[in-house]
């Protein structure tokens, strides 16, 4: 089935084989011994836990060379499972505090995108996240270094450990982005509350919704999303591994697509979370019932909600 994938971060793909290659390749040292024991720490109580380790394996990309194998790994896995669209979320404020230069992390990143274009796989478009418990004074300056690079970039979202730090506190720079001629998403209502969700949309403007799910918890809130056709990008797998839900078997998808949202699946981390994007999908079907009609909805919904149109090929 032709589907995007709208709500993947390219650092949440790092494969414990890839991390430990590239380890060796750049001199660094992780703190597992080998990769199944770094597999083994994939045993998250929260969002904040899978942060912790999520960021420390990143001290292994440190050149262009290393993000363009990250992402070429990513996007062969992605065309074997139907993807002809990636919007995929990249994490410059960490890069750019080890000292990686922004330009080595989207010069890699388009490169890979640029072969997987030539070569029949996914499109793919970047999408830059401010990471939200910095705050919006270190948005604001990792936009001016972004500003150089807007041409490369397809938008910017926000991202990282959620409660407490509200998207209305980052309105001027989500306006300031739209003035570069950005597009805008932000994480909202994974585990923070559905009043997240609601300024996402009212302060922050944005054209679609990470997550979401606790949008279930505000009748009034659904309402909205779906009068707005606004897309909320779900993941499953994530939700269940991150503890945001307790089974895929009562995940809330059920309840927005009853109520009309328009829903799309996704996999968050798929290297972290156990599943690509067709293990999330196939995970709806066999675990919350899902048939083949619905399946092909979530799939047309996902190509109707990319931001900008693959060029006719
Ligand atoms: N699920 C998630 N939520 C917030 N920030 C993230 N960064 C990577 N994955 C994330
Ligand atoms: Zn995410």
């Amino acid at each position: 089935m032709p589907k995007a994938e709208l709500h993947l971060h390219i650092e949440g793909t790092l494969e414990p084989e890839l991390a430990f290659a590239l380890a060796a390749r750049n001199g660094v040292t992780l703190r597992y011994p080998d990769t199944e024991s770094l597999r083994r720490a994939y045993a998250f109580s929260d969002l904040s836990s899978f942060l912790a380790l999520y960021y420390e394996c990143m001290a292994v990309l440190r050149t262009e060379r290393d993000f363009d194998d990250l992402a070429t790994a990513y996007l062969d896995r992605a065309r074997a499972d139907g993807v002809t669209r990636v919007e995929m979320f990249f994490d410059p404020q960490m890069h750019m505090s080890r000292g990686v230069p922004l330009s080595e992390v989207i010069g890699g990143l388009r490169a890979a995108a640029a072969r997987s274009a030539a070569s029949g796989g996914p499109q793919a478009g970047l999408i830059a996240c401010f990471l939200r418990d910095l705050g919006p004074a270190a948005a604001a300056a990792t936009l001016d270094a972004l500003a150089e690079h807007a041409g490369d970039l397809l938008g910017v979202g926000l991202d990282s450990a959620e409660v407490g730090y509200p998207p209305g506190d980052f309105a001027r720079v989500f306006s300031d982005a739209r003035g570069l001629g950005l597009h805008t998403v932000a994480h909202a209502g994974e585990e923070g509350p559905p009043e997240y969700v609601w300024e996402a949309l009212d302060v922050l403007g944005v054209e679609r919704v990470d997550h979401g799910i606790r949008s279930v918890e505000d009748p009034a809130l659904l309402w909205r999303l779906a009068a707005d056709r606004t897309p909320l990008t779900v993941c499953p797998l994530s939700n269940v591994r991150l503890r945001c839900v307790e089974a895929i078997a009562s995940h809330p998808i059920a309840t927005l697509l009853e109520a009309g949202v328009n829903v799309t699946v996704n996999s968050d981390d798929p290297a972290y979370f156990g599943g690509y994007v067709a293990d999330n999908y196939l995970a709806l079907a066999a675990e919350l019932g899902l048939g083949h009609d619905t399946l092909a909805v979530l799939a047309a919904n996902s190509l109707a909600a990319c931001l900008d149109h693959p060029p006719a090929r």
